[in-house]
C-alpha cells in the first residue's frame, strides 16, 4: 500500500522525511561491477563491449555488426506506419521550435578604458547519446537527446541503444533519422558508456554523453565524468500531483500511473486538499492496476514509494513539493499559474488538468530528461546548452593595459606569482619608455 499522510497528524515530518529518504537506487555493488566493465573496454575495446553484450542482452556481434546498417536502418524505417512515423515527425518539430529557442548569443563590447570584453558559444564536436532498451524501447528519448544536439550544431551524433535478443523497435531507428543522428550502436549497459567516453576499434570516442539509463548507465556515467562531459544521473521516473477536490480522480490516478509504470523504483506522490479526494484517487489508481499492462510494474512502484499526502491548504502542498524537488509536477488546481509562482524546485511544470504529464514525454516540446532524486534542487533538464560551451574574449589596448594592469601585478605579487606580474610589467615598461599607445 502506498503511504497515507496528513500534515496536521504529529508523525507527519518523521513519515515525510522517510519517504524523501526511501533509496530507490538499486544494487550498491553496482559500482564494483561497473568498473570493473569500463576498465575490461579500456582493454579489450570492441571484443569486451561484444562479450558484454552477449552477457547481457543475449545478442551476438562482431565488430562489422555493433553499427546498424544503412540497409538496415532503411529496412526497418520502411516498416513504421505512416501514422507512427506523423507522430514521431509532429514530436521532432514541435521539440525542435522549443529547443530553438534556447540558443545563447553571443556578446562583445568595449569598457571605459577601451578593452574588448565578451564570449562566444561553441558546440561540443561529437556528442553520445544514451537511449534506454533494456525493459522498454524509447523513441521519444531518441528525439529528446538529438535534437537539442542539433539544434546546438554538434557535428557528430551517435546513438547507443541496446537491443535485447536482436529485438529492432523501428521507431527507434525512424526517430535517429528524423533527427538527424549519424550513426546509431546497438549496445548498452556501461559497456556502452565506456566504449563512448574511450573509444574502441570500431567505436569513436565523443566529448559529451547525455541521456537517461538504469543504474548501470548511472553509475558509469558518473565514471566517465571528467573523460567526457555528462548532462546529469537522470534516475528513475517521478511524479508529484497536487490536486484539489474538482479533478477527476480517475485522471489523477493515471497521471500517478504513467510514471510508476516506468520502473519499480520510480515514484508517484499526489498532494491534495481534501481527504475523500485522495482516497477516491488511490481507489482509481487501484481499480486502474486490475487492467495496466505494466501493473506489476507499476503497482511495485505504487506499493512501494507512492503516497498520498492530505494537507491544510495548497500553499502548504507547494511547500512541501518543494522539499520534494520532483522531476515532474502537475498542478491540477483553480489557479495553477497562482500555484506555480510558489514553486522553486521542480524538473517540469505542467499546469492545470488539461495537461497530462505524459505530453511532456512525448510532444508537448519541453525536455524529457529530467532531474530526479531532488537534483532539480540545483539542476536542470536536458537542454541545448548540454551541447555548447562558452568561451570568454577580451582584448588589451596599450591604453587599457596601462589603466589596469597595474592591478593586475599588485595581485600577482600578493600571490607571489612572480611571472604573472613580470608578463604584465613588461608591456607598461614598453609603454613607459615610450612604446607604442
Ligand atoms: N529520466 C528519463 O528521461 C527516462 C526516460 C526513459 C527511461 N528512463 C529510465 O531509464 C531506465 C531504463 O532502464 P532499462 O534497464 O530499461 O534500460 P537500459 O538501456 O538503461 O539498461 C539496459 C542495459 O543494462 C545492462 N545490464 C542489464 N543487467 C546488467 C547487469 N546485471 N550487469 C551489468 N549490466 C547490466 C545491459 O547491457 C542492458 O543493455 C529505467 O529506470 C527508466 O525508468 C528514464
Ligand atoms: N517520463 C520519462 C522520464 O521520467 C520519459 C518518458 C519516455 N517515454 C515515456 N516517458
Ligand atoms: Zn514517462
Amino acid at each position: 500500500m502506498p503511504q497515507f499522510l496528513t500534515t496536521a497528524d504529529p508523525g507527519f515530518e518523521a513519515a515525510f522525511t522517510a519517504l524523501l529518504g526511501l533509496k530507490r537506487e538499486d544494487a550498491p555493488d553496482v559500482d564494483d561491477a561497473v568498473a570493473a566493465i569500463i576498465a575490461d573496454v579500456r582493454a579489450r575495446g570492441d571484443a569486451a563491449v561484444i562479450e558484454l553484450t552477449a552477457k547481457f542482452d543475449r545478442l551476438d556481434l562482431t565488430p562489422a555488426t555493433l553499427a546498424f546498417t544503412p540497409a538496415e536502418i532503411e529496412a526497418e524505417c520502411a516498416r513504421v506506419s505512416p501514422e507512427d512515423r506523423a507522430a514521431l515527425e509532429l514530436a521532432a518539430e514541435r521539440i525542435r521550435a522549443y529547443h530553438a529557442r534556447q540558443l545563447p548569443e553571443d556578446a562583445q563590447w568595449q569598457d571605459e578604458h577601451g578593452a574588448t570584453l565578451g564570449w562566444r558559444w561553441t558546440p561540443v564536436s561529437a556528442a553520445g547519446l544514451y537511449v534506454p532498451g533494456g525493459l522498454a524501447s524509447y523513441p521519444s528519448s531518441v528525439l529528446m537527446n538529438a535534437v537539442p544536439a542539433r539544434v546546438a550544431g554538434v557535428e557528430r551524433l551517435v546513438i547507443c541503444c541496446p537491443t535485447p535478443g536482436g529485438v529492432v523497435n523501428p521507431l527507434v531507428l525512424l526517430a535517429a533519422r528524423i533527427a538527424g543522428v549519424d550513426t546509431v550502436y546497438r549496445i548498452g549497459g556501461a559497456q556502452a558508456i565506456a566504449a563512448l567516453a574511450y573509444g574502441t576499434q570500431t567505436i569513436a570516442p565523443v566529448d559529451k554523453i547525455t541521456g537517461p539509463g538504469n543504474a548501470y548507465v548511472a553509475a558509469a556515467k558518473r565514471r566517465v565524468f571528467g573523460r567526457v562531459g555528462i548532462d546529469m544521473i537522470a534516475g528513475p521516473s517521478e511524479i508529484l500531483v497536487i490536486a484539489d477536490a474538482q479533478n477527476d480522480p480517475d485522471w489523477i490516478a493515471l497521471d500517478l500511473l504513467s510514471q510508476a509504470e516506468h520502473d519499480e523504483s520510480a515514484q508517484s506522490i499526489l498532494i491534495t486538499d481534501d481527504a475523500a479526494f485522495g482516497r477516491a484517487v488511490a481507489a482509481a489508481v487501484d481499480k486502474r492496476l486490475e487492467t495496466l499492462e505494466r501493473r506489476a510494474i507499476a503497482a511495485a512502484s505504487w506499493r512501494d514509494n507512492g503516497a498520498v499526502i492530505v494537507t491544510r491548504d495548497l500553499d502548504e502542498a507547494a511547500q512541501l513539493s518543494n522539499r520534494v524537488a520532483p522531476e515532474h509536477l502537475e498542478l491540477c488546481v483553480a489557479d495553477p499559474e497562482a500555484l506555480a509562482t510558489r514553486i522553486t524546485h521542480a524538473g517540469a511544470i505542467f499546469l492545470g488538468g488539461w495537461t497530462p504529464e505524459a505530453i511532456g514525454d512525448y510532444v508537448g516540446g519541453p525536455n524529457h530528461v529530467l532531474p530526479t532524486a531532488r537534483s532539480a534542487r540545483f539542476s536542470s533538464g536536458l537542454s541545448v546548452m548540454d551541447f555548447v560551451k562558452r568561451t570568454t574574449l577580451a582584448k588589451m589596448t596599450p591604453g587599457a593595459l596601462a589603466a589596469i594592469g597595474p592591478a593586475a601585478e599588485r595581485l600577482a605579487i600578493s600571490e607571489s606569482l612572480q611571472a604573472h606580474g613580470l608578463s604584465v610589467r613588461a608591456r607598461l615598461d614598453r609603454l613607459n619608455d615610450g612604446g607604442e599607445r
